[in-house]
């Protein structure tokens, strides 16, 4: 094994493996932390974890166990993947989870780096940006689960660590890797723990990828992981992706995501689609909700365009049910139907679930019990075809940012 992945939620897991793979590396996905007992041959293991906003012992308990089965397979080299738009609080889980990770392994430095260039996600002077604006000033001001209003890498990380972080800008970035690892020994040497890594090309990423190839913890976005695997090269794509190829079934689209980009997909679709509208208050108070939903499904045309259900609403809408419901249980109410319905769809016959939003697909992949995946050919940069490993179920699980307007068509498209 090459490399150690631990993910904080589902899709971030499978737009890192999806990379990895793309770029030639043998790859699997385990979703949880994997039993004691289990082997297998990979070149990199990613294990997704739903660890991104549940409370901050959790995350730092599940990312150590998973460390740990790491760690007994002889794994040379570890990432901790976030979002790569820093899904935070204040209170963490990046900055726990990254010093606990830092403590098992004995060390006292690590790079922090949110980036990937081809979905817009670029840093600057160590200020991260969101196809060209500032975080703060993007959508995520308004994500339900974690807001982002600070744009600033190096104070967000300080507020949530131990320790304090430097940048090593963009100037330096092209000067190539030793010019990197330079900045970064000194840093270390001035008693930084973290530094964030300016990134605005696929150049830097490679430059990235050679520079931390010593470096036992690094942290970060699905770019980092496509520098460094960019640049050990030499992977045959086509041959890694085999065994993630979609099969054959019948099709949902669940989108739980109330991203921009994803309501702009979602209202995209529904104008071609059957679509049926998630009711949050039907959620929070009827037993029989889930199982109406899936009914309603199960009795569209098996063979036309696949059937959405959508909780996705625009900033408005949301403010408006978290101020009668409160957001907690807004989006937990809605999170466990979506389990519900995802299960009796397969008991249906369903076989490939097309889903939106990274807590919504946490929730689908472990309600459906799927130990772990095969990585497939990607539909978009960061969103792959995944095939469970242990029975004839394929997802697409797209984070709430990422695809193009006509997302949940490519995907279908890509399947064939
Ligand atoms: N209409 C809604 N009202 C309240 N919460 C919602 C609604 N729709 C979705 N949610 C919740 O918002 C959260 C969206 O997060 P997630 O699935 O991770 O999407 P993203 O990838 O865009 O972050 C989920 O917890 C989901 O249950
Ligand atoms: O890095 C990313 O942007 C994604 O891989 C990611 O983490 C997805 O999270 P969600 O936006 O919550 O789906």
């Amino acid at each position: 094994m090459r490399l150690g992945v631990i993910a904080d939620d589902f899709t971030g897991a499978t737009d890192i493996a999806g990379f990895l793979v793309a770029n030639g590396l043998r790859t699997v996905q385990l979703n949880g932390v994997p039993p004691a007992g289990l082997d297998l041959e990979a070149e990199a293991v990613v294990i997704s974890l739903k660890s991104r906003s549940c409370p901050v012992e959790e995350a730092v308990a599940q990312s150590l166990a998973s460390l740990e089965w790491l760690r007994a397979r002889g794994c040379p080299q570890f990432f901790f993947k976030y979002c790569s738009t820093f899904d935070s609080t204040a209170k963490g889980n990046i900055g726990p989870v990254t010093d606990a990770l830092l403590d098992a392994l004995g060390e006292d430095f690590t790079v922090i780096c949110p980036v990937l260039p081809v979905n817009g996600r670029t840093i600057y002077s160590g200020y991260l940006f969101v196809n060209g604006v500032p975080l703060a000033e993007s959508g995520m001001r308004d994500h339900p689960v974690t807001p982002m209003r600070d744009s600033n890498l190096m104070r967000l990380m300080d507020a949530q660590s131990r320790g304090r972080t430097g940048n090593v800008n963009s100037v330096v970035m092209d000067g190539g890797p030793d010019a990197v690892r330079a900045a970064l020994d000194r840093l270390r040497g001035e008693g930084f723990r973290y530094a964030v890594l300016d990134a605005l090309n696929d150049a830097h990423l490679v430059t990235m990828g050679r520079a931390v190839a010593g470096m036992r913890l690094v942290t970060g976005g699905s770019g980092l992981a496509d520098g460094m695997a960019r640049a050990w090269g030499g992977g045959d794509a086509a041959a890694a992706s085999a065994q993630g190829h979609p099969g054959a079934g019948r099709a949902v689209v669940l989108s739980g995501s109330c991203s921009e980009m994803t309501n702009a997909q979602v209202a995209a679709y529904r104008a071609a689609a059957p679509a049926m509208a998630v009711e949050v208050e039907r959620c929070l108070s009827d037993p029989g909700y889930a199982a109406a939903i899936a009914g309603w499904v199960l009795a569209q045309p098996a063979d036309g365009a696949a059937p959405l259900v959508f909780a996705t609403t625009e900033p408005a809408g949301l403010r408006a049910v978290q101020a009668r419901f409160g957001a907690g249980p807004a989006s937990e109410a809605v999170e466990r139907v979506f389990g519900e319905v995802a299960r009796r769809l397969e008991a249906g016959g369903v076989a490939r679930f097309i889903v939106a939003g990274g807590e919504t697909s946490g929730v689908v992949t472990q309600s459906l019990g799927i130990a772990g995946f095969h990585i497939g050919p990607q539909i978009a940069p960061g969103v792959p075809w995944v095939r469970a490993i242990d029975r004839p179920v394929s997802l697409a699980l797209k984070s709430g940012n990422f695809g193009r307007e006509r997302f949940f068509f490519e995907a279908q498209e890509t399947a064939g």
